[in-house]
């Protein structure tokens, strides 16, 4: 039967063109979507190469205080007797006046020195550039070991405000001298405000969101640039995961949440030559991403629409193909009966009727009739009347192979073709079919009747003198006249010619 089969296709054909298209879309997209992801760790990768290298530049920039720094305290140590002149308190005291003036003469000559000190070998301010603590024991660590190294060595040390001298806080950067046997002779000790620290960094220019840092091994806040106040002196910790301060190599990188504002950033470190120092500089994750972002969004947005015009043509596609498969359906089918019409199995007769002779295969055709319709439309009423020529149809229907059609030629008057079937098979199956129809019943309108009904059937086979399918169907024609007039409800074979 055609209609159902044709149903069907109409009802996968939308999601398999829906699937398609998604499929198509999604191959689309995944090209552009792979390449924006690389292009977003390539931007990222880039930016972490340059805060690398502006915490490089930074540190070295700063690192060079430490390093004049180094420079006067080597030079302080070398005008001193350690011996002689770092008694406290002095006996001679042009001795003091010459010490106070050479730190005084010194601590000009770089700046961001907030004090110059001497210390004898109790660790006690001998000499002082700026504030008057003399006789003032630092508290410095170096102060409580019990073992220094021997030579010259260079200690820095962050003081926070309460252990600070000065009662502010400060870096210490001090070259200390230890006997042969490691006992501490004297030191040379130099003061770097943090104040200092903080204006060197607030100088460097900065973007909007970013920051750059200086803290120490141990993850003291020194400086930073924008300045927090609260913060400065704040022990803080590289991110899990990654080393820390101490551990750091020359440079390091990581994007991480900052722990003071909390913004995500890409994070370039490096570690100040020679010094505990690491310079730190991050950059806003968000401005780094600003224009990846803002082209991400723009491919997006036009990829939503791009498949927004697709679903839109699709579904115009899909509704013009129901459509033109509806009037298919139409044109092709009975509209009481739901199988092929006359037009329909015309065409599909003069096919086989090609396809047989070309193949030399067999093809028969039935003719069916309903006996005395007439007198049914007048006993049941014209309603029972199109009952029973819908039932005939299903019969029709329910016995055909796949290769078969049947349909209604019009009134109470039905053919089925059987391709690939000759005259004896054809008569079997037409036996078949009318002992169906025999057997059947169909209900009337009212409900309760049972109203039964026959058919008469006309057989042709295709015989060489066949020269049309209408030809075929003209002998079946005389033969189910022959089969009314021999009383109907039975099966005649058609004459040859
Ligand atoms: N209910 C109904 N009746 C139809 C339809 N098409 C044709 N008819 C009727 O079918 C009847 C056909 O009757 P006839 O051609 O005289 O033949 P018959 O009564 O079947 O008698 P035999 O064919 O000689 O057995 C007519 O009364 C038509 O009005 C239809 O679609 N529905």
């Amino acid at each position: 039967m055609q209609a159902p089969a044709l149903q069907v296709r109409l009802s996968q054909r939308p999601l398999y063109v829906a699937g398609l298209l998604l499929l198509a879309l999604v191959l689309i997209a995944a090209w552009p979507v792979t390449d924006f992801w690389r292009e977003r760790q390539r931007i990222l990768a880039d930016a972490a190469r340059m805060a690398v290298q502006q915490s490089q530049l930074m540190g070295r920039s700063f690192g060079d205080t430490f390093l004049a720094t180094d420079y006067v305290l080597r030079d302080v140590i070398g005008r001193v007797d350690l011996a002689k002149d770092l008694t406290y308190p002095h006996p001679d005291t042009s001795t003091s006046q010459r010490l106070d003036t050479l730190l005084k003469e010194k601590i000009t000559t770089v700046v961001g020195l907030s004090d110059l000190v001497l210390l004898n070998g109790d660790c006690l301010f001998v000499a002082v550039a700026m504030y008057p603590f003399r006789g003032t024991k630092s508290r410095q660590n170096f102060c409580t070991e019990s073992h220094v190294t021997p030579g010259q060595s260079l200690r820095i040390q962050y003081m926070p405000q309460d252990k600070s001298v000065s009662q502010r806080p400060v870096v210490l950067i001090s070259r200390i001298v230890g006997s042969a046997e490691g006992r501490l002779l004297g030191a040379a000790m130099a003061v770097i405000d943090l104040e200092y620290a903080q204006q060197w960094i607030a100088a460097l220019a900065v973007d909007h969101h970013d920051v750059l840092t200086i803290v120490d091994t141990n993850g003291t806040l020194l400086a930073r640039n924008p300045f927090q106040p609260q913060s400065l002196g704040r022990r803080t910790s590289s991110p899990s995961g990654q080393p820390s301060f101490a551990e750091i190599g020359d440079a390091a990188t990581f994007i991480a949440s900052s722990p003071i504002d909390g913004r995500e950033r890409v994070f370039g470190l490096s570690r100040l030559a020679r010094f505990p120092f690491v310079a730190i500089v991050g950059l806003d994750k968000t401005r780094v991403l600003a224009g990846w972002q803002r082209r991400a969004w723009q491919f997006s947005a036009g990829f939503v629409v791009l498949a927004l015009c697709c679903v839109v043509a699709l579904r115009a596609h899909l509704a013009a193909v129901r459509q033109a498969e509806a009037m298919r359906v139409l044109a092709t089918t009975d509209a009481l009966t739901g199988i092929a019409n006359r037009r329909h199995l015309i065409d599909i007769g003069n096919q086989a009727f090609v396809h047989a002779n070309h193949d030399g295969q067999a093809l028969s055709v039935l003719m069916l009739d309903i006996d005395k319709f007439k007198s049914v439309n007048d006993r049941w009423g014209h309603a029972t009347g199109d009952r029973v020529i819908q039932t005939m149809a299903q019969l029709i229907a329910s016995t055909l192979r796949d290769q078969d059609t049947g349909g209604r030629l019009g009134g109470e008057e039905f053919a089925v073709i059987l391709p690939a079937t000759d005259v004896a098979e054809a008569l079997t199956r037409a036996e078949q079919l009318r002992h169906l129809v025999q057997s059947s019943e169909v209900l009337h309108t009212d409900g309760t009747t049972m109203v039964k009904f026959t058919t008469s059937i006309g057989i042709a086979s295709l015989m060489p003198g066949d020269g049309s399918f209408n030809a075929l169907l003209q002998r079946a024609d005389r033969a189910l006249y022959r089969a009314k007039h021999q009383g109907r409800n039975c099966s005649m074979l058609a004459e040859l010619t």
